[in-house]
């Protein structure tokens, strides 16, 4: 997949901070998790934990960020700048899959942080890497991580066991998913009598299909916070009244990308109607050469680049998905 850079400025969450773990956090750490109550539920911790190999595990994982083969973010209280814990996620792209792992510090628990860093980061994940699940083990008599994640809206999937180095024995487990649409509606749901149902309101957007000399496509991924964040789209947005197509779209792009672009470059292409949750969306699409400035993202979007046969690995928004074989076609 073509690079674009993953946002990883430090989460918020009340009076409690997430940022990357950094090497300095080795002696605030070590103490806290090396502890049997903590320990216990993690399988891939000894106890006792000896220092240098958490400091190894840092070093790695630090070193991880930087292929974006993990995240994992120390918890910090506000009122004090303490750690209170640490929450992570090793990414599978090839499975689009997720690995998340937390635990808080004993002297912390009862006061709900597991599953506000919990909801906060596979929220942050869905929007920011290439993954459409994540994935969690609990041991089974883990009683409060499991309801963590039920609460979060994980969803139990099956049992195994494991081994778990600081009670030297397997210990039966239980997996849990969550999945992009669990949190991130959009799709329509399946309307067992259509003509019942009450007529939806239609949603006029225009998106442009930017190519540049190399027969690239240019795709921006909507952001955290938005509806259906964490999907591919065509910058565009949504017709203002009295407005045409186009004039939307030379709009539209000067505010989303910076690019100015004239009405006379934009060449219709295709269009969109689609049935969504709350709206039906009709939107024409159109192809673009020409335009004046680099594309830079002014609203907190990823910006990406794609080659034709590199479009089937980006997720694109429902309505979008009959474009990508139209535009392969184009490209090729
Ligand atoms: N710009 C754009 N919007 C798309 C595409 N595909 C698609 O379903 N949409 C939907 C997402 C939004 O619901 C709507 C675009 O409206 P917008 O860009 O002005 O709205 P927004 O995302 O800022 O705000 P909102 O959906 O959170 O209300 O159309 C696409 O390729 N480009």
């Amino acid at each position: 997949m073509t690079n674009h850079s993953v946002s990883i400025l430090p989460l918020k969450i009340d009076h409690y901070t997430l940022r990357l773990i950094q090497t300095e956090d080795i002696n605030a750490l070590h103490p806290l998790i090396n502890d049997w109550n903590v320990v216990r539920m993690l399988s891939q911790v000894p106890f006792p934990y000896p220092k240098p190999l958490l400091e190894k595990w840092i070093d790695s994982i630090i070193q991880e960020i930087h292929t974006g083969a993990s995240y994992h973010f120390s918890i910090i209280d506000d009122t004090n700048d303490q750690i209170v814990g640490c929450i992570g996620l090793r990414v599978d792209s090839k499975d689009q899959l997720g690995k998340i792992g937390y635990w808080i510090a004993h002297k912390y628990w009862g006061n709900k942080i597991a599953s506000r860093a919990l909801q906060r980061i596979s929220t942050w994940a869905l929007a920011n890497l290439n993954i459409n699940y994540i994935r969690a083990t609990a041991a089974d008599d883990n009683l409060a991580s499991i309801s963590v994640l039920k609460k979060c809206g994980y969803q139990s999937f099956g049992k195994g066991k494991e081994k778990f180095l600081a009670r030297a024995a397997e210990q039966p487990v239980s997996y849990f998913l969550l999945k992009r649409e669990d949190i991130c509606p959009g799709k329509s749901p399946v309307s067992l009598n259509p003509s019942s149902s009450i007529p939806k309101k239609i949603l006029l957007v225009v998106a442009g299909a930017l190519i540049d000399i190399d027969g690239r496509l240019l795709l921006a991924r909507r952001p955290e916070g938005k509806s259906m964040a964490g999907m591919w789209e065509f910058p565009g947005g949504k017709i203002e009244p009295g407005e045409t197509p186009e004039a939307a779209l030379v709009r539209e792009l000067k505010e989303e990308i910076n690019v100015d672009v004239s009405q006379s470059c934009l060449a219709p292409f295709t269009f969109a109607s689609y049935e969504y949750t709350d709206f039906h969306l009709l939107m024409p699409l159109y192809v673009c050469h020409k335009w004046k400035n680099l594309p830079e993202p002014r609203e907190n979007q990823q910006l990406a680049w794609v080659p034709a046969d590199e479009l089937d690995n980006y997720l694109v928004m429902e309505a979008d998905k009959p474009f990508i074989p139209l535009l392969k076609d184009l490209l090729f």
